[in-house]
């Protein structure tokens, strides 16, 4: 059965300007406070890592410091090791994601260790988010494909949601990076997870590399997820996935979901203005087809 309401997870402030030209703290500030004005409840503001290897996010800190915090919105941010938890915590992120991967290779470029390294890491962290009491939310990256290695196995999938799941992540985020699922294969995938991970507990985060976001998420909203990770205007990509594009644009989406009788709390109208005004920042197009169409 579909469900009647979909929780929206917006990432473009942060998984979508981690990849586009630097924009300045301001224009990352109104970006989030339209986003805020749309309805949109779950917000991913900022990211606490290295500058040195992605210098887009750099002014988390100010950004989380400086946003006008609207009623009923959580803002978050990616930390990936009890340093970025510290800054993170400091500059009052609501809750926090840490993120590790299904692909050894994937791993080590993204965030240099390895795939158990990176538990080892995570702990610690996980350990100060309780004694804050911080939510932690997991991400595993190439669920469906590296850019590395290619195929993935599912049970590796599984198995490191499992641990993230374990550790006390109350959702993990599960990520097509390279945006290369194809329906059954998603659907599969995420069947599987769920026999170790509540299906309740489930986010899917796809990205739109070969157009096939909006249909993977119509086979996966009938195996019971009901939590989307989504980026305004479609922005993005991801820095150590080559060729990769932006998660699937967050209108597009609205717009099935309410098409199908599927209340996500958005107003697609004020979401559009939000996505329109961070394009023309960056002098991009916008990336959502039904942003185009709604405007002209
Ligand atoms: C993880 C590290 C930091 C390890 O980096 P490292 O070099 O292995 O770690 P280190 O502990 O040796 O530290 C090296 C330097 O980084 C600093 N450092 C250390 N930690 C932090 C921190 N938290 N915040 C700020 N600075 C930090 C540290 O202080 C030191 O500074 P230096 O002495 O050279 O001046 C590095 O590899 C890194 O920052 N990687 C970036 C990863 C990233 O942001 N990737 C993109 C996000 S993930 C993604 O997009 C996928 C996702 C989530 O969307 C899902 C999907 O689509 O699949």
């Amino acid at each position: 059965m579909l469900p009647t309401k979909v929780s929206i997870f917006e990432v473009g402030a942060r998984d979508g300007l981690q990849n586009e030209v630097p924009v300045t703290t301001a224009d990352k500030l109104t970006l989030i406070t339209q986003l805020g004005d749309a309805g949109v409840k779950r917000i991913e503001a900022g990211s606490f890592v290295s500058p040195k290897w992605v210098p887009q996010m750099a002014d988390s800190d100010a950004v989380l410091q400086q946003l006008k915090r609207q009623a009923g919105v959580v803002y978050s941010a990616l930390t990936p090791n009890l340093k970025g938890f510290e800054l993170a915590l400091a500059a009052r992120a609501d809750e926090v994601a840490i993120f590790g991967a299904a692909s050894e290779s994937f791993s080590q470029k993204n965030i240099n260790c390895s795939i158990d390294e990176s538990i080892e890491r995570f702990i610690p962290l996980m350990e100060a988010a309780k004694k804050h009491n911080i939510p932690v939310r997991g991400y595993v990256s190439c669920v469906l494909g590296c850019p590395y290695e290619g195929d993935i196995a599912v049970s590796e999938v599984a198995r490191v949601s499992e641990i993230l799941y374990k550790m006390g992540c109350y959702e993990i985020s599960l990520g097509d990076t390279i945006g290369v699922g194809t329906l059954n294969k998603a659907r599969q995938m995420v069947e599987a997870v769920a026999k170790v991970v509540p299906v309740d507990k489930l986010a899917l985060h796809f990205h739109d590399t070969y157009g096939q976001a909006l249909a993977n998420i119509l086979a996966c909203l009938e195996t019971g997820v009901s939590v989307f990770d989504v980026s305004v205007a479609g922005l993005g990509g991801c820095p150590y996935a080559k060729g990769a594009s932006g998660n699937l644009a967050t209108e597009d989406l609205v717009y099935m979901l309410h098409g199908m009788g599927i209340d996500t709390g958005i107003d697609l109208a004020k979401l559009a203005l939000a996505g329109d005004t961070i394009s023309r920042v960056l002098g991009r197009a916008n990336g959502s087809k039904v942003a185009n169409a709604i405007r002209t």
